[in-house]
């Protein structure tokens, strides 16, 4: 059972197509909902340049109009010319000008237009990157252990380009709007009916347009597990952290077995769609011809019979050809827009996910110094994605100033507790005091600028040896002092030294001038993280591990004085390190089954004598 303290994101709340892939017409409709909003989003991004860029694209609207009566005049004009010799050619000189101005000032206008979405375009794709960023950081840890959430976030973030081409398609829209309108004009001074045919003929060409479109969105939507497996398959195949194994165990062709597998399939799919909506789009578009060749039988006829010039017969022709093309053009750009409309739902559903661990209105004063400690009630917890306890029934005390060190086997649940202890989850059952009042009540941010932690599965930036350092308190990453002290007490600081550039050395391989660590020194450089914050709470999670015997030695010397007066929870495996600690708490399948000093313990020949025992012989 899901509960709603694990972070029930509102997965399908408000998505178009719950089943998935499966898109109703009402979908499509609310999807231009989000138009407005995304406007708002383009306007605040730079209202200067969407200004700048509306405006010459209205004034643009009304070039092709202006060329064609001109056309039609400079026709009309040749030929009186052609029939009276006296006639002045000054008029038709003037045309021609008129004519020329305007398709330089058309070429200017659009390479300027074009300019302006692509710089706003960038600074949307940007924009919403980081907004997309932003938004991540601030949800809770459980919310990106569900394949849903990462369903969600995946189709959020790749449409980042998406958004800039929809920023070019709206806008490109109300330009041809304009022109469509002003060319309509024209047709219905010469005769009414021609609209009607027009319009009606091209209808199927236009359903066809905006159900195909409907239908690639559903496809690709269906597709977003799929494609998220073949970027996690690239991934597996290709990056430095899998270069290794892939090598030693030959999996390169296992990676690109599977990969075929998927894709092929993801092809046949689009093949599929991609046959069907070519034959059916071809079939449709006939009404279009047929009613755009009896338009133009007719205004022959006109011309014929004298009712119209040839430089009417021009002007229509030109009018209605461009008419077809830019409501073909605009039929396929309203679906694209549409299609974009509906992406931008899954955009902003992303911003509806709340993370549900929230600060209270008026949180409780961190307390300072702690004075009872930390007090597991009850304590139980399930991850999301299971239906075991990772932890269950956890009762004790952490005091203050107390070291406390967590053992049990693999998967016995002590990172699970620390998570539990730092507020990275709340308890699915009992809950966690710090002083007497409910975790919860305190501002989750004192909670954890109060904790130096380091996790097991630490990270290794790929910035400098400070900047790796420094991220344990980003406040301080200008303080060079507190950083080399750090350094010192983590023992990272003879290793950094030795780095060409120290300090400002970047570390890993990732860029050039990168310098690479072994496993056990950026264990080191990764430790002086816990030290950088003048933190009640130390917490270190197997921080030892990739350490040879000596360092772990001298680590655990020095964490001892540095920590002398704060409250510490220590994970290891290491019997050696383990015994320091005052208590020390056994975990088996999530619960406590002993608890006591090393001393206590070996006494009482329970589970913690026995492993102790166990390891001791590995030594003999
Ligand atoms: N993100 C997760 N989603 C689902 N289950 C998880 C997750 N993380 C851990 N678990 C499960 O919770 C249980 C406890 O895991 P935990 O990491 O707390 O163990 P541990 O005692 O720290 O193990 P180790 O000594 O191997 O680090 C395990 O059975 C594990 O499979």
């Amino acid at each position: 059972m899901k509960t709603k303290e694990q972070g029930d994101t509102p997965d399908t709340k408000n998505t178009p197509g719950k089943k998935a892939g499966r898109l109703t017409m009402r979908d499509r409709l609310i999807s231009y909902r989000n138009l407005p909003r995304f406007f708002k989003l383009v306007w605040k991004v730079s209202p200067r340049l969407t200004f700048i860029n509306l405006f010459i694209r209205i004034l643009q609207a009304a070039i092709p109009l202006i060329m064609l009566t001109v056309g039609k005049q400079i026709i009309d004009e040749a030929i009186k010319i052609t029939h009276d010799q006296s006639i002045s050619h000054d008029y038709l000189w003037e045309l021609i000008v008129i004519e020329f101005a305007m398709v330089i000032l058309l070429i200017v206008m659009s390479k300027a237009t074009s300019l302006i979405d692509e710089l706003l375009g960038e600074k949307l794709t940007n924009n919403t990157t980081n907004m997309i960023m932003a938004h991540a950081a601030t949800l809770d840890l459980v919310q990106f252990e569900n394949s849903l959430f990462y369903d969600k976030l995946e189709r959020a973030r790749q449409q980042t380009t998406g958004r800039a081409i929809l920023l070019t398609h709206v806008f490109s829209q109300i330009q041809d709007t304009i022109t469509i309108l002003s060319l309509l004009a024209v047709l219905v001074m010469f005769s009414v009916w021609i609209i009607p045919v027009l319009a009606i003929s091209i209808l199927p060409s236009l359903f066809g347009e905006f159900y195909f479109n409907a239908k690639n969105y559903s496809l690709i939507r269906s597709q977003t597990q799929g494609r998220r497996e073949l970027d996690y398959l690239t991934l597996a195949g290709t990056s430095d952290n899998t270069a290794k194994e892939v090598r030693l165990f030959s999996l390169s062709g296992f990676f690109i077995q599977r990969f075929k597998n998927i894709s092929v399939n993801l092809y046949k799919a689009k093949r599929r769609f991609g046959v069907k909506k070519s034959i059916i789009s071809s079939l449709i578009n006939i009404p279009g011809a047929l009613g755009f060749y009896s338009v133009f039988i007719y205004i022959v006829e006109q011309v014929l019979v004298g009712k119209l010039s040839v430089g009417d017969l021009t002007l229509l022709l030109g009018t209605i050809r461009q008419l077809g093309s830019l409501v073909q053009g605009s039929a396929k750009r309203l679906s694209a827009v549409a299609q974009g409309a509906i992406y931008l739902t899954d955009f902003f559903d992303f911003f509806e996910i709340k993370h549900s661990i929230v600060v209270p209105p008026n949180p409780r004063p961190f307390p300072s110094p702690i004075v009872t400690g930390f007090t597991f009630e009850n304590v139980g917890f399930k991850y999301i994605n299971s239906d075991r306890w990772a932890n269950r029934h956890l009762n004790f005390t952490l005091r203050p100033g107390e070291k406390l060190a967590l053992v049990g086997e693999n998967g016995a649940g002590k990172t699970t507790l620390v998570k539990l202890l730092v507020r990275l989850y709340d308890p699915t059952e009992g809950r966690i005091l710090l002083d007497g009042y409910d975790l919860k009540e305190y501002n989750i941010n004192d909670i954890r600028a109060q904790m130096g932690i380091i996790f097991q599965d630490f990270i290794r930036y790929q910035l400098t040896a400070a900047e790796n350092i420094a991220v344990g308190n980003l406040a301080e990453l200008k303080n060079r002092e507190l950083i080399e002290q750090a350094a010192r007490q983590s023992l990272a600081d003879t290793i950094i030294e030795r780095l060409p550039a120290k300090y400002d050395q970047i570390l890993g391989h990732y860029f050039d001038k990168g310098f690479e660590l072994s496993g056990g020194e950026w264990q080191k450089v990764a430790l002086a993280r816990a030290y950088m914050r003048d933190s009640q709470i130390v917490i270190l999670d197997e921080p030892t591990a990739a350490l040879d015997a000596r360092s772990e030695y001298e680590v655990f010397q020095r964490f001892s004085s540095i920590t002398e007066k704060k409250t510490a929870v220590l994970i290891s495996h290491r019997f050696s390190t383990v015994r320091m600690a005052d208590r020390i708490v056994v975990l088996e399948r999530g619960e406590i089954i002993e608890i006591g000093s090393h001393e206590e313990l070996l006494q009482q020949e329970g589970r913690y004598a026995e492993l102790f025992e166990l390891q001791a012989l590995g030594y003999k």
